[in-house]
């Protein structure tokens, strides 16, 4: 079975000018962020891959490169089976995405935007009336069709961002942070939908996270970053038992000890499962 995702040497780097030296015509000479530095990556079909590390270890650059938002600088990747620079389209057309910021118009009826996203991937009339429809039953949003999106309590908007990026029917979901700023309950059940998806229908899932309880309770293997490079990988409990000292370590220890940062406390959301 190929792998849904395949990277080798996956690097990008930004150059910035300053605004400064543009005001005062200074002479530019550009500062280099070497964002992800050679990214060698592999995720299974039907994995759960949490990403995780310190702000700016590049995380979101990596995800950005990996759903064809940002083009690499060099190195070369294979996502749902498509090559990222040489088929971008291909690479849209078999995954889905869910933005931290999420995509609704608080305006917008529900139903609208389930249908206009259908209507996005082609589907005409009643078929994207249907395909909004079987979403809303599958995402348990059948009941909240007619509120206006801005209505909706945070969980339930997750639940339809996530509705809306499964429109295609996608083999590869990438969640951006899926559930910072939700309260206990709602990300309980974040996590059992992204089970579901998972069990159900085999999607492979590759989620950021900063929550350390998030990726020890969903991920089956999760990725280190650090610095632009992936600073350890493994199951929750090998990372424990390698970098956390003792297999009854948390894993709080063992992303001090491979990163020298920890997570910042409010970060560290208590949770209801
Ligand atoms: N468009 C950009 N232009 C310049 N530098 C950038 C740009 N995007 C990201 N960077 C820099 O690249 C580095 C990695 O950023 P990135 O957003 O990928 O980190 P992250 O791990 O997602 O961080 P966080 O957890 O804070 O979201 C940072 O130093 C950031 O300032």
């Amino acid at each position: 079975m190929p792998a849904a995702i395949r990277t080798s040497g996956l690097t990008r780097t930004f150059h910035i000018t300053s605004p400064m030296s543009r005001a005062f015509r200074l002479p530019r000479t550009p500062r280099t962020v070497e964002a992800v530095r050679g990214i060698d990556l592999t995720v299974e079909q039907g994995e759960i891959l949490g990403f995780l590390g310190p702000n700016g270890a590049g995380k979101t650059t990596t995800l950005r490169m990996l759903t064809t938002l940002l083009p690499p600088t060099s190195g070369t990747a294979t996502v749902a089976g498509r090559d990222l620079r040489t088929d971008p389209r291909g690479v849209r057309r078999r995954i889905g995405y869910v933005a931290q910021s999420g995509g609704t118009d608080p305006a917008v009826r529900v139903r609208e935007e389930l249908t206009t996203q259908a209507r996005l991937y082609r589907l005409a009339g009643s078929a994207a009336g249907r395909r909004t429809r079987e979403l809303a039953a599958d995402l348990d949003l059948t009941g909240l069709l007619d509120r206006p999106c801005g209505a909706l309590s945070g969980g339930q908007r997750r639940r339809l961002d996530i509705a809306m990026a499964l429109t295609h029917d996608p083999e590869l979901l990438f969640l951006d942070e899926p559930t910072t700023g939700l309260d206990p309950g709602s990300r309980a059940e974040v996590w059992r939908l992204v089970r579901r998806l998972r069990d159900e229908r085999g999607v492979t899932v590759f989620l950021t996270t900063h929550y350390l309880d998030e990726a020890d309770a969903l991920a089956d293997r999760l990725v280190i970053v650090a610095d632009g490079r992936i600073a350890a990988q493994g199951s929750s409990a090998e990372l424990r038992r390698d970098y956390g000292g003792s297999a009854e370590a948390g894993l709080q220890e063992a992303f001090l000890a491979v990163t020298g940062r920890p997570v910042p406390r409010e970060e560290q959301a208590p949770v209801a499962v």
